[in-house]
């Protein structure tokens, strides 16, 4: 095992990470367990099981190919019939009871269940596009979980798993190691990556981006040039940890739109060795590094891509994830907030801390914004007239983060997102004060 570094955490344990995007990591947890010079020995290591874990076609270009191969004490194969499990207010697409809604739609940070919920049961889908069962488009929910997930285990078999943590960390039990993700971090679990999450706070609430299509991956820089945005060094995998566990489990499956349960006789996370690019990783947004104009006009929001899931359609993603970090403004003659737009793809926001610069009050942290496809938005009346007005000093934006799923299909809402207590029925007067001021 080679180039594991430490990264802090706030309670002051310390895992153990590998780093760097998409590079061919290896890991093992029991000296000698991993095959040197070949995937496939005729008797593995230690007496485990060799399984090749693939992400993408065996034919996918090499610069796409996503594959790893575990070493683990029983095969997956090894496992009961999964059976029809309740699928809570998880939904995907085509949403059943869908709406795709020309309006534009905000909600305040939904509440924390009060019955205690674990991560899998406190899943709520707000809209999804594209078809799951196609592997295009996306889900996106919040997360709202109480309760750690000690004998149970969640794999998602129709999409990669994009997190970002609001309230509360997340600590990631995977079969390639344990991750954590604090708030300002997000982390990536690979489709298929079969996981449990425990709450080192307690409580958790963020949102997932469910990536039904191609993986993640870091954008092309074009003229930007060989560094910067989000670098590849920053993203951290985590090194092998296996459980030992022989005892009943319950696996929770979403396959095809629908959950499935199967009763294991032992924990799916016993990995003991891997070496591949499909696993699961964290990056902390601090670490992105954010470009800007340096002379004028507000650039568009495509600067701040940390990742994007392509589809067959040049520049069209299936999915960007942008976020709006803590930066500068320096623009001269320059009206500095977002202006205001109608844009072909569509944008579900959401924010972790602080506050964003298109919205004075309202857009809080927890809560969500969706503007479908051409709906017209940008700056509400308050932020419009005060961004007219003021002086234009360079201007540190601090103490925020907000984020972006970009998507190339409107997101048909689910009901229970529609008809919810904490939807803002109200917010399209957050336009209504935006006031004439043309004088011939
Ligand atoms: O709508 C939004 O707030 C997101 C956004 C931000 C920005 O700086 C430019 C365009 C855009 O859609
Ligand atoms: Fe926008």
């Amino acid at each position: 095992m080679t180039g594991t570094i430490e990264s802090g955490t706030r309670t002051g344990s310390k895992l153990g990470y590998s780093a760097g995007f998409g590079n061919e990591h290896h890991s093992e947890a029991v000296p000698g367990a991993l095959p040197v010079g070949r995937n496939s020995p005729q008797r593995a290591p230690l007496g485990l099981y060799a399984e090749q874990h693939s992400a993408t076609a065996f034919t996918e270009p090499r610069a796409h190919n996503r594959r790893s191969w575990v070493y683990r004490i029983r095969p997956s194969a090894a496992h009961p019939p999964f059976l029809p499990h309740a699928d809570g207010m998880l939904r995907s697409a085509p949403v059943a009871d869908g709406v795709a809604d020309p309006n534009r739609l905000r909600w305040s940070a939904p509440p924390l269940p009060e019955e205690p919920t674990d991560f899998v049961d406190g899943l709520y889908t707000v809209g999804a596009n594209g078809d799951v069962l196609q592997r295009a488009g996306i889900g996106v929910h919040w997360y709202l979980a109480t309760k750690p997930m000690d004998d149970r285990y969640f794999v998602d078999a129709d999409g990669e798993l994009l997190l970002v943590p609001e309230l509360g960390g997340l600590l990631l039990h995977t079969e390639y190691g344990r991750l954590r993700a604090d708030p300002g971090e997000v982390a990536v679990i690979g489709r298929g990556v079969r996981f449990r999450v425990e709450l080192p706070d307690g409580r958790a609430r963020g949102y997932v981006c469910e990536n039904y299509g191609r993986p993640f991956e870091l954008p092309e820089l074009g003229p930007i040039g060989a560094n910067g945005l989000a670098n590849a060094r920053d993203f951290l995998y985590p090194v092998a940890a296996f459980e030992d566990r022989e005892e009943t489990v319950q696996v929770v499956q979403k396959f095809g739109g629908r959950l499935w349960a199967a009763d294991y006789d032992h924990s799916p996370l016993d990995v003991v060795a891997w070496h591949g690019n499909h696993a699961a990783y964290k990056y902390d947004t601090a670490r992105f590094n954010v470009m800007g104009t340096v002379s004028f006009d507000h650039p568009d929001p495509s600067i701040y891509t940390v990742l994007t899931s392509p589809s067959d359609t040049p520049g069209q993603a299936n999915a960007d994830f942008v976020i709006f970090a803590p930066r500068w403004l320096v623009g001269e003659d320059t009206f500095r907030p977002p202006w205001y737009h109608r844009n072909v793809m569509s944008e579900f926001m959401g924010l972790v801390k602080g506050v964003y610069d298109a919205k004075a009050e309202g857009f809080e942290p927890g809560g969500a914004s969706l503007h479908n496809m051409w709906s017209a938005h940008g700056p509400d009346a308050e932020t419009f007239a005060r961004a007219s007005a003021q002086e234009l000093v360079p201007q540190k934006i601090d103490d925020t983060l907000a984020f972006m799923f970009e998507t190339r299909w409107p997101l048909v809402t689910t009901e229970q997102a529609r008809s919810a207590a904490h939807r803002q029925p109200y917010y399209d007067s957050v336009w209504r004060d935006v006031r004439r001021h043309f004088a011939r």
